[in-house]
């Protein structure tokens, strides 16, 4: 009898920070962050290696302190906090739930996690812990799905899985055309001119440099992220 192994052995995963509220109206829903840790325990059963990028649009966007006349750097700082909170709430459930998960931050907070050094990443990953990445890239004007794509190439990831709230890439925003339709792949240069809002342009030509492919998928969807980190039907890949 052969039993079926996973197609990757190191995977970055972006969680939606958005997705983390459940039913709530703002912040960490406890039933949600669990349900998500415990499917990230089913892939690493798999033996396979996973680093996160958790969003922060539970709490606070950049854009959205823009719009109300904020400096727009500032607001893009308390942002990347958001993404630490949330990244500090991940690890704490993903250690509860038997793991062992590393935060590390892009932005110096030493008295709260550790600052983001690659090789120490690279060597916990190896050590099979899960890695969160904190705070996005560091910068202002970026966001995690560039985060992702960044820590992503950095650390040698075979693919960008982009956990969110739609089960893929549609000809449209799903949520506000419900005669949008879903690709099952898309390359990276049609995403790119077809301007399809799920991820930045940023992060879409970073990967496409890279040659690192996306898979889009719902995180609400119970197993589609190990079904696909065994290389199943799911979701909608982005390629070169
Ligand atoms: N062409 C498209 N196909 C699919 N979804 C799209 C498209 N254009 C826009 N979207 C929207 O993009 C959203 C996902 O991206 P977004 O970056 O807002 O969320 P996230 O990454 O899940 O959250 P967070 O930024 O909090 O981590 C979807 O919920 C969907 O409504
Ligand atoms: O590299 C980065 C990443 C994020 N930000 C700010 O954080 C928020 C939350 O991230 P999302 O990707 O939107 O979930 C984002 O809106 C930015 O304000 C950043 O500045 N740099």
């Amino acid at each position: 009898m052969t039993t079926a192994k996973p197609a990757y052995k190191r995977i970055l995963l972006k969680l939606s920070g958005e997705a983390l509220m459940g039913d709530d109206q703002f912040g960490i829903n406890r039933d949600t962050i669990v349900r998500m840790v415990n499917e990230i325990v089913e892939v690493t059963r798999l033996g396979v290696e996973v680093a996160v990028v958790i969003g922060g649009g539970n709490i606070f966007r950049g854009v959205a302190g823009g719009s109300v006349g904020m400096d727009r750097a500032t607001a893009d700082y308390m942002g990347m906090l958001a993404t630490v909170m949330n990244s500090l709430a991940l690890g704490d459930t993903m250690n509860k739930a038997g793991l062992t998960a590393r935060v590390m931050s892009a932005i110096g907070i030493e008295q709260v996690v550790e600052p983001y050094v690659r090789p120490k990443a690279l060597q916990y990953l190896e050590e099979g812990k899960v890695v969160i990445f904190a705070a996005g890239t560091g910068n202002p004007f970026f966001t995690t799905d560039t985060a992702a794509a960044l820590r992503g190439a950095e650390i040698g990831a075979e693919i960008v899985l982009k956990a969110t709230k739609v089960d893929g890439v549609y000809t449209a925003d799903p949520k506000k055309d419900p005669t949008a339709t879903r690709y099952s792949t898309i390359s990276f240069d049609n995403a790119i001119s077809q301007n399809l809002g799920i991820m930045d342009a940023t992060a879409f030509a970073l990967c496409r440099d890279q040659k690192l492919p996306i898979k889009v998928f719902s995180i609400f969807k119970h197993g589609a992220l190990k079904r696909v980190v065994m290389g199943e039907d799911e979701g909608t890949l982005v390629f070169a």
